[in-house]
């Protein structure tokens, strides 16, 4: 029998879930998105089998329905699902970053019989919108499920039959430790990220050019500042409590960071980033596709259509790309055109193609 699976919210994430769950047999995936640009582009690009136009209208035939969408749209739709006609045993799953208050949320829905099982796939990417989906982008990720403690093991195995098609590595965490280990490990970052790019932003107004400076470290450390700020908004404002209490910790790591400057020895603040290095390096090796491109880096020289040179050669050996992007670094030179493909062999195959094809140095980072 056909599993109808209905996905609202077909960005980054609500995409990659569409395009993944592709991969389940006999399923048919149905899509909305507020954007009719994006349900549009959403048709084309086949991220979905059928664009609905009205959710409450077709959601009597769906198996499940998954929110793909950012945090406080999430909690109006669940609010507004409230009068919708439902299958008896229909699973509703999200994907926001928090959990606690949809939790919350939740438990209204369960008062109606109405079985909600939050959801968070570990990866993703500053990137947003249709266009960034990827089938794979939650392969060897923490897929974390927040199932109420008395929820029925049967309608945690159907949840997890199906996201299983996502390759993500399943898990079961409670609501609010959720929030708080998120808390540290991803949304407090985004406000250090912001924060130093605001701080760089008061800086450049003394010395304009200090943000051209700014090469790997600072690009590196702010990549997420670049993420949708409407996301953000929503993430900061449901985790408020667990977000001051990380900047409390955090302006007394600053505070004893300061001691260490005014007064630490040599040794001390050796230490430190010692310290910070052996934590940061025995960190497990990160997982979410979108966290490790094949990149190959191509140092082309400065000449109109130079871009359009290279991807044409790739172009004709049938070897595909996943993204490109030009990393500049220095303020008078071209920069590098850095090129992201879906495995080792492609990047290899790219490598040797540029070799044969022109004069332009490649490495692997
Ligand atoms: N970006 C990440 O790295 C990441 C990772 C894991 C989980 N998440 C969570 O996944 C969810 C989606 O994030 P994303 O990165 O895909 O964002 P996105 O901006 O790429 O996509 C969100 C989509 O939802 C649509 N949308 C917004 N309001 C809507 C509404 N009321 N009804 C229907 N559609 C609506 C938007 O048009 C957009 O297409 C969020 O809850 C986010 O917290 C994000
Ligand atoms: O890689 C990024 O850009 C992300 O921000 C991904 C990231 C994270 O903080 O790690 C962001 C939000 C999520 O809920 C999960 C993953």
């Amino acid at each position: 029998m056909t599993k109808n699976v209905l996905v609202i919210g077909l960005g980054l994430i609500g995409g990659s879930i569409a395009l993944a769950l592709q991969k389940s047999p006999q399923t048919k995936i149905f899509g909305y998105d507020a954007l009719p640009q994006t349900r549009e582009l959403a048709k084309a690009l086949k991220v979905v089998h059928e664009i609905v136009e009205h959710p409450a209208e077709v959601a009597e035939e769906m198996d499940f329905i998954i929110f793909g969408t950012p945090v406080s749209a999430t909690l109006k739709w669940m609010e507004q699902l409230k009068d919708w006609v439902l299958k008896k045993d229909v699973i509703i799953t999200d994907t926001g970053s928090t959990k606690a208050l949809i939790m919350k949320k939740a438990e209204e829905l369960k008062g109606m019989g109405i079985t909600f099982i939050g959801g968070h796939p570990m990866a993703g990417s500053h990137k947003s919108g249709v266009t960034a989906a990827k089938p794979y982008l939650f392969e060897n990720a923490y897929y974390m499920l927040t199932p109420f403690e008395d929820e029925r093991i049967e309608e945690l195995e159907r949840l997890e039959d199906l996201l299983k098609y996502t390759i993500g590595k399943l898990v079961k965490v409670d609501a609010v430790e959720h929030d708080h280990m998120t808390a540290v490990v991803s949304h407090f970052p985004h406000i250090v990220a912001a924060s130093l790019v605001h701080q760089l932003q008061l800086e450049n107004a003394q010395l304009p050019m200090t943000r051209s400076l700014a090469a790997g470290g600072f690009r590196d450390i702010t990549r997420i500042a670049s993420s949708n700020p409407i996301l953000w908004r929503d993430i900061t404002v449901q985790n408020r409590g667990e977000l001051i209490d990380q900047l409390e910790q955090w302006m007394a790591e600053m505070n004893r960071v300061k001691s260490l400057l005014l007064d630490g020895s040599e040794e001390m603040i050796e230490q430190y980033f010692a310290v910070a290095k052996e934590v940061r390096d025995a960190l497990p090796t990160s997982s979410g596709a979108l966290f490790v491109p094949y990149d190959l880096y191509v140092d082309v020289p400065d000449y109109p259509g130079v871009i359009s040179e290279v991807t044409g050669y790739l172009a004709e050996d049938q070897i595909s790309i996943t993204n490109i992007r030009i990393v500049e670094t220095r303020e008078d030179v071209f920069g590098i055109l850095v090129i992201s493909f879906s495995s080792a062999e492609d990047r290899e195959q790219a490598a040797k193609c540029i070799a044969r094809r022109a004069n332009f140095d490649t490495y692997i980072s």
